[in-house]
């Protein structure tokens, strides 16, 4: 099953059905739901191009890491785990909206194992560049090591540090972005909205692309993050410029914004 809420609330469901004895039509409805569910997902990816050699050694990687040894040795700070990545699906959807924006430069929050970096450095020119926020020294490492026989590798710079602060440090230094990524910390969320938009971090033109927009699930269903997700709807409504908002229910939620004023641009 995808990296979806709901079908995995039908999963639970199902076992507790199965559990319980209930009535064998009731679990056989059941169990055809999460069926589709499951079908949907597989030719969900199977109608979507397949990674490059270097994505495809990243996911191996990502999946087989031993992620505990890793803690257990203090090189990362807590336990990370594979659904983290944005994966195959996302990371083409990534690499298709850097095509169709003809993006030069992207920020993005939180490398991970350099999935959704790579994915977009494959569809950047020879020139371009992705500058990466991350706290974690070791998953710079990884990156590295793992990308060095791709090309285009040599577009993505990562900063270690806070998210926020590095932020503050690219406004100041006067850089803008074609698109920005956020997928670091949820709690930076709403900041680094703010920033994009009334700092101007955010070329014009550019676009704002949010993961994991549905907080997993909190984001509509009542939860201790709710308040997270609100607040990132809230300081969108409170930038200077009007925005233009879409929510792809892809994964966790990808929430794309762009100033209204790039949308709309016939106003007589
Ligand atoms: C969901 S993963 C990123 C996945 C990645 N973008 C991809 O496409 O596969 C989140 C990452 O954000 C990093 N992170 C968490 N808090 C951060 C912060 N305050 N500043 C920078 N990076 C942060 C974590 O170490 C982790 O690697």
């Amino acid at each position: 099953m995808s990296f979806d809420r709901v079908g995995a609330r039908l999963e639970a469901a199902i076992e507790e059905a199965r559990r319980s004895g209930t009535d064998p039509d009731v679990l056989a409805a059941l169990n055809s739901s999460c069926d589709m569910f499951k079908r949907r997902d597989a030719f969900t990816l199977k109608a979507t191009s397949e990674h490059s050699k270097t994505l495809a050694k990243i996911s191996h990687e990502t999946y087989t890491h031993d992620w505990q040894w890793e803690h257990d040795q203090g090189n990362i700070p807590r336990v990370f785990y594979p659904r983290m990545t944005s994966g195959r699906l996302e990371g083409q959807f990534l690499k298709s909206l850097v095509s169709m924006q003809r993006a030069k430069r992207i920020l993005e929050v939180g490398l991970f194992m350099g999935n959704g970096a790579l994915s977009m450095a494959e569809a950047l020119p020879a020139d371009g560049e992705i500058v990466s926020l991350e706290t974690c020294e070791r998953l710079k490492n990884l990156v590295e090591e793992m990308t060095k026989s791709s090309h285009h590798a040599k577009k993505i710079r990562v900063e270690l540090g806070p998210a926020i602060e590095t932020a503050k440090k690219l406004v100041k230094a006067g850089e803008k972005f074609d698109i920005i990524f956020l997928d670091g910390d949820k709690k930076d969320y709403s900041t680094l909205a703010k920033m994009a938009f009334d700092d101007n971090l955010l070329s014009e033109g550019g676009t704002l692309l949010v993961d994991n927009a549905f907080f997993l699930g909190a984001a509509y269903m009542p939860s201790d993050d709710s308040h997270l997700a609100q607040g990132l709807l809230d300081a969108l409504d409170s930038c200077k410029a009007p925005l233009h908002r879409v929510m792809v229910p892809m994964n966790d939620g990808v929430l794309m914004v762009r100033r209204m004023a790039d949308v709309e641009t016939d106003t007589a």
